[in-house]
């Protein structure tokens, strides 16, 4: 049971959290932590959290849990400001996108052995943002994956383990850079893909038709692309040499499938075709099997 957990950024990520071990009984007090004092009135109306503080000192007193869910751009400020306030046997952890950039700024303002923080990431999330858009299984059956270090505290890892696990959440481990090129490939590559896919169009003259005209493929396709802006501005400026990479190797996809068209090979595209939908129709059924 955690005594008290103050969730920095009552958001999708941090108030569908809180809705989680509400509902399961998991948390004596969740109180919640921002700049917006409406944001967060907002989440007490909605019974999400139960008080709110604009003030960091005063909302990590005696906790035993703080939760960063802020966009990663807000991460290093609102670090510093915890670090003098932080009770000294609480335990910090996240749920940032990106896992490099906030290790290496808790290393900076905590110190590089500073071992009560645990990196954290649920896999989970939708296209819309901000408390209203938080539900209580959000995590259920999705993974969540913590990037701890070798001096990252046993027991610490085993309670953050623990929150996320009544959520219902499924946990792994995993090292920083491997988290930051899976999720390059997974996460980042199909965001920037889908913004740029709309930038693309909404430049073309014809735009006006194009987005008249755009059915089932488009709206699938671009459903990430109305993901929060900042969000994924930050996530791209954390990200940086593992998203470079994914895109380097798609440019170069996109350039041989650009070939095989104008080379008018209709089998060596119905071949790439095929083993990528043969990929793809095995990657759904994992969730259609789960959800049976
Ligand atoms: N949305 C997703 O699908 C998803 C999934 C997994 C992880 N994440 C990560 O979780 C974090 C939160 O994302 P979200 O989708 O909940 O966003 P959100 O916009 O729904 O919530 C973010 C919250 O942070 C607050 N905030 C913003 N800037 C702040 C600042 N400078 N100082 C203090 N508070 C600030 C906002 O008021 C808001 O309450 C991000 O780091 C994101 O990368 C998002
Ligand atoms: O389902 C969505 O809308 C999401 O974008 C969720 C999603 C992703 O799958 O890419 C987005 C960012 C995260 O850090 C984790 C999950």
């Amino acid at each position: 049971m955690i005594r008290k957990l103050v969730i920095f950024g009552v958001g999708l990520i941090g108030g569908s959290l809180a809705l989680a071990l509400r509902q399961a009984n998991a948390c004596q007090t969740i109180v919640g932590c921002s700049r917006n004092a409406e944001h967060l009135q907002k989440a007490v109306d909605l019974g999400v959290i139960d008080s709110f503080s604009l003030d960091p000192a005063e909302a990590v007193r005696d906790a035993d849990m703080v939760l960063l869910a802020v966009p990663m751009g807000a991460m290093r400020h609102l670090l510093q400001q915890i670090k003098p306030v932080l009770p000294a046997d609480a335990i910090l952890t996240d749920a940032g996108s990106t896992k490099g950039s906030i290790v290496a700024e808790v290393a900076q303002v905590f110190g590089a052995d500073f071992s009560r923080f645990v990196p954290g990431h649920p896999i989970a999330g939708r296209e819309k943002s901000g408390v209203e858009a938080a539900i209580p299984d959000l995590y259920v059956n999705r993974r969540v994956i913590l990037t701890p270090q070798a001096h990252t505290d046993a027991d610490a890892i085993a309670k953050v383990e623990a929150m996320w696990r009544v959520t219902g959440a499924l946990l792994e481990q995993m090292p920083v850079e491997l988290h930051d090129q899976v999720l390059a490939a997974t996460s980042h590559l199909p965001h920037v893909l889908a913004f740029s896919l709309v930038d693309t169009l909404l430049n073309m003259p014809q735009r006006e038709d194009i987005l008249r005209y755009a059915a089932g493929g488009f709206r699938d396709f671009t459903r990430i692309a109305s993901s929060d802006p900042v969000m994924w501005r930050d996530i791209c400026l954390t990200n940086k040499a593992a998203i470079l990479a994914v895109i380097a190797a798609f440019q170069q996809n996109l350039g041989e499938f650009a070939e095989l068209i104008d080379a008018q090979d209709g089998e060596a595209l119905h071949n790439r075709m095929e083993k990528a939908k043969y990929a793809r129709d095995n990657y759904v059924a994992q969730f259609e099997k789960q959800e049976k």
